[in-house]
């Protein structure tokens, strides 16, 4: 028995869908949507601004509290893309179902071509975006539950499967 209500937690690389798939599963769950990103925007201002006047490491500081705030309310959880690097994060990840969203390069690059993801500024955004990936691609893995890939298809497809994979109970669940 938890204390407080296991989230469904969502993580992945820039531009895998997150937010949008995540906004969506929720509502299909009727269940609450929270976004790090959105959260921490909300409270410190827009992303490349705080990237540009504190830097990365601040950056993480504020995100590794968003997350923590985030997944106390439960529901539905998506991550910024680079939460999964905080390790106090990806301990508290062990006791929320966490599915993680994958998507292939060549899909990926037209999806990012707003200027909202400091890491992606500039030229070679997508040699950025493909070395960030591997780079945390095991922590992705390790942390996730369950995996999705949204390369292709309908968006709402994405959706359905993961909020049939969440309404099944887990095995912890079963026997509780
Ligand atoms: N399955 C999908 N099919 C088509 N377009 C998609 C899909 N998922 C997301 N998109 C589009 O890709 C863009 C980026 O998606 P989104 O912002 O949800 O990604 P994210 O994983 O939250 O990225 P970040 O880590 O930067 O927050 C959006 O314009 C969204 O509409
Ligand atoms: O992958 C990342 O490091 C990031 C992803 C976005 O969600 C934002 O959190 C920010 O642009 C950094
Ligand atoms: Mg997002």
């Amino acid at each position: 028995m938890t204390s407080s209500a296991e989230a469904l937690v969502l993580i992945g690389p820039m531009g895998a869908g997150k937010t949008s798939v995540g906004r969506r599963v929720a509502k299909a769950l009727g269940t609450s949507f929270t976004d790090t990103d959105i959260a921490l925007v909300r409270e410190h201002g827009p992303i490349p601004q705080i990237f540009a006047d504190h830097g990365e490491a601040h950056f993480r500081r504020i995100e590794r509290d968003a997350v923590r705030t985030s997944l106390v309310a439960g529901g539905v959880v998506s991550l910024g893309g680079g939460a999964i690097l905080d390790p106090q994060t990806r301990d508290d990840l062990r006791a929320h179902r966490v599915v993680l969203l994958t998507v292939h390069p060549r899909v990926v690059a037209a999806r990012l071509r707003d200027d909202s993801r400091p890491l992606l500024a500039g030229d070679d955004a997508m040699r950025r975006w493909t070395a960030i990936y591997a780079e945390r691609r095991p922590l992705y893995e390790e942390a996730a539950d369950a995996t999705f890939d949204t390369s292709s298809g309908p968006l709402q497809a994405v959706v359905d499967a993961i909020a049939t994979w969440a309404r099944t109970p887990t095995p912890t669940e079963e026997h509780a």
